[in-house]
């Protein structure tokens, strides 16, 4: 079944080898005609010039005998004629129209009269000559020549041009069962190509669809079940982006093959895009998809051995029922598509089956973009700021733009919720270049207010790293705002940092250029490799607030060795989540660099931020 669906590519061959075999037969007829009759009547012409040469001859010679009456000399004149091979018979009248002389080859009669009508010409050639002398009109000659030489000539011609033709056409055969064996070979190639995918040989997107419809009406028709899951490769960019395009398709090619072992014989397994995979299958109930798909996780989730390296693609799929989560084909694609989201939501590496309730959540988040959208284009966000702080000396030294959105009905919406639904749709692009350009303005007028030259540091999302032009927004926005480079701090997750290595590397060494402080946000959640830490241009490690929260308890040993690993590093530290003195005396002991936290400031709008700064400058100039 995972074959591609055969169609008889013959048909039109075949068509195309009979029509031109009848073109060139009817070209060769059409060729063979006009060539007929041109030399027919060219034989023909020919003919008729020689006689009428032959009747100027005896004209010219036969007026002394006419003159003189001598017989005798004109039928020996005539008789001269015995060795033309075409004559039939020659002759000559007098002025009265009397018969003066003639000669007539054997078996042919006398020369025919002067008033005689001509034979038909595929019979004979009849020319008539006067003879004349000093303007007088003495007689006439009257010659008759044979034309059966010119009918020989043409059966001759005939038959060599049948002969030609028959040649020609025997060849024309030849060739057109050549071409005909072409045609049929290129069709089935694009037949094949039409419908497989030439990385991993699987069956298409387009030929997946086909067979999933195919096998939808047959269990209609049975009264039965199929399930459909989609499979998705988790971390296939990564592999491609860090191996290169040949390990990509390696991978791919292997997941093809641990599909097709995990399918049973007669499934329907198609690769439907760049790291998708689909299985469609008839089941008896829920269970036996079930099964299928956790065995596909499963053998998914061992690594394969790619060109010496060990790679763990595994996968999340999302599984659904026919005629249960869907009665039509489009839909079914669309639940399984549903529990996939699910399956990539709920973390990667799993399976989702399709709930009916997945539906309004995804619907929820669809209305969620819409008003987020609007919000952004009417004016409905803030950006609010956390001051952070210098552990030691507890001086403020920045703070971090957090983004707010107080939605008209449903209130305060967290960013956490909303944040996601912006990546997903792609607007993170549009909000972060506003929240960018906010925090920018803002923190130019920060050094005025205070004296101090506070950085302010800005969410960065792995999206808007992908822009190909986000340095250039980065340096208008600090051109347009006037906040120098070096009072901006881009904070990138750690996760997000190894979804895209390649383009968040070099955005970062282009952004170190110009004079852009680094953050790792969330340090410690994410890919949990140190050894990258080498390879990022950054200035500074934020540790995540789940291991500030169990200070001065369990999180010690992880934190402590954060910051001795930065140390190293010649990096800052930033603690998040900083919510008791405990904590912020820990950190100080064990030589944090920056805090920050509900304990020394929550994220608050930008006016009240100023407020604190101005009261913190003032408390800062009373203590010294
Ligand atoms: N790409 C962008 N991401 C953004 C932007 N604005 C926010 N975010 C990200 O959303 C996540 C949630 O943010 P938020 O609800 O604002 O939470 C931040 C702080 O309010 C919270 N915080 C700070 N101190 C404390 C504390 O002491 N206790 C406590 N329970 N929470 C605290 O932590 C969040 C700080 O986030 P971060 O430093 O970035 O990790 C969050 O992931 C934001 O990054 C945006 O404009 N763009």
């Amino acid at each position: 079944m995972n074959n591609p669906p055969k169609r008889d590519g013959a048909q039109l061959s075949t068509m195309l080898g009979a029509g031109q075999l009848a073109a060139a037969v009817s070209a060769l007829v059409i060729a063979g005609l006009i060539l007929l009759v041109y030399q027919l009547l060219a034989q023909q012409q020919a003919l008729a010039n020689e006689a009428r040469v032959q009747a100027a001859i005896v004209a010219d010679n036969i007026s002394a005998s006419l003159m003189f009456r001598d017989r005798e000399a004109a039928s020996e004149m005539l008789r001269s004629f015995r060795s033309a091979p075409v004559l039939q018979s020659v002759a000559v009248y007098d002025a009265d129209g009397e018969l003066f002389a003639d000669y007539s080859t054997p078996g042919h009669a006398p020369a025919a009269r002067l008033d005689a009508v001509a034979a038909p010409p595929w019979q004979s050639l009849r020319v008539v000559a006067d003879v004349g002398y000093r303007g007088a009109r003495l007689g006439r000659v009257v010659l008759v020549n044979s034309t059966i030489g010119i009918r020989d000539a043409m059966v001759r011609y005939i038959a060599l041009l049948v002969l030609a033709s028959l040649g020609a056409l025997l060849v024309a055969q030849l060739l057109v069962r050549k071409t005909r064996a072409r045609v049929a070979a290129a069709e089935r190639e694009l037949e094949y190509l039409a419908h497989t995918d030439p990385v991993t040989t699987l069956i298409n997107r387009r030929a997946t669809y086909a067979q999933l419809e195919r096998v939808l009406a047959e269990r209609a028709a049975a009264g039965g079940r199929a399930a459909l899951l989609l499979i998705d490769l988790d971390n296939f960019k990564a592999v491609n982006d860090a191996a290169g395009h040949n390990a990509g398709d390696e991978l791919l090619r292997r997941v093809a093959m641990e599909l097709r072992a995990v399918a049973r014989e007669g499934d329907v397994v198609g690769r439907i895009g760049g790291d998708e995979f689909a299985i469609v299958t008839p089941v008896a109930d829920h269970a036996e998809a079930r099964a299928l798909a956790q065995r596909v996780t499963e053998a998914l989730r061992q690594p394969f051995q790619i060109e010496g390296s060990e790679v763990f693609a595994t996968a999340s799929v999302g599984a659904c029922t026919f005629p249960d989560d869907a009665a039509t084909m489009a839909q079914l694609v669309s639940s399984a598509d549903t529990a996939l989201y699910h399956a990539k939501k709920a973390g990667r590496n799993r399976l989702a089956e399709f709930a009916p309730e997945m539906t309004l959540h995804i619907q929820r988040r669809l209305r969620l973009e819409r008003e987020l959208r609007r919000a952004l284009e009417t004016g409905g966000l803030e950006v609010f700021y956390q001051p952070q702080f210098d552990c030691a000396s507890e001086r403020m030294v920045g703070a971090e733009a957090l983004l707010r959105w107080r939605h008209p009905e449903h209130g305060f919406i967290s960013p956490a919720e909303f944040i996601p639904v912006a990546e997903d749709s792609g607007l993170i692009v549009a909000l972060g270049q506003w929240v960018l350009e906010q925090a920018c303005r803002e923190a130019a007028q920060w050094r005025g207010l205070c004296g101090l030259e506070l950085s302010v540091a800005v969410n960065v999302s792995v999206r808007q790293l992908r822009e190909k032009d986000f340095l250039d927004v980065v340096i208008r926005t600090l051109e347009a705002t006037g906040l120098p480079a070096g009072q901006l701090e881009l904070e990138v997750t750690e996760s997000v940092l190894m979804e895209d290595v390649q383009s968040a590397v070099q955005f970062m060494r282009e952004a170190r250029a110009i004079g852009v402080r680094l953050s790792i946000d969330d340090f410690g959640t994410g890919y949990s490799s140190l050894a990258y830490l080498q390879s990022f241009p950054i200035n500074q490690l934020k540790i995540d607030r789940g291991f500030i929260e169990s200070l001065p308890g369990d999180g010690t040993t992880i934190v402590n060795a954060v910051i001795s690993l930065a140390r190293d590093f010649q990096l800052s530290v930033v603690a998040e989540g900083v919510e008791n003195r405990e904590q912020l005396a820990w950190l100080q002991r064990a030589g944090c660099t920056y805090a920050q936290g509900y304990l020394l400031g929550k994220p608050m709008p930008a006016d009240a931020l100023r407020q604190t700064m101005r009261a913190h400058t003032v408390a800062a100039e009373q203590a010294s």
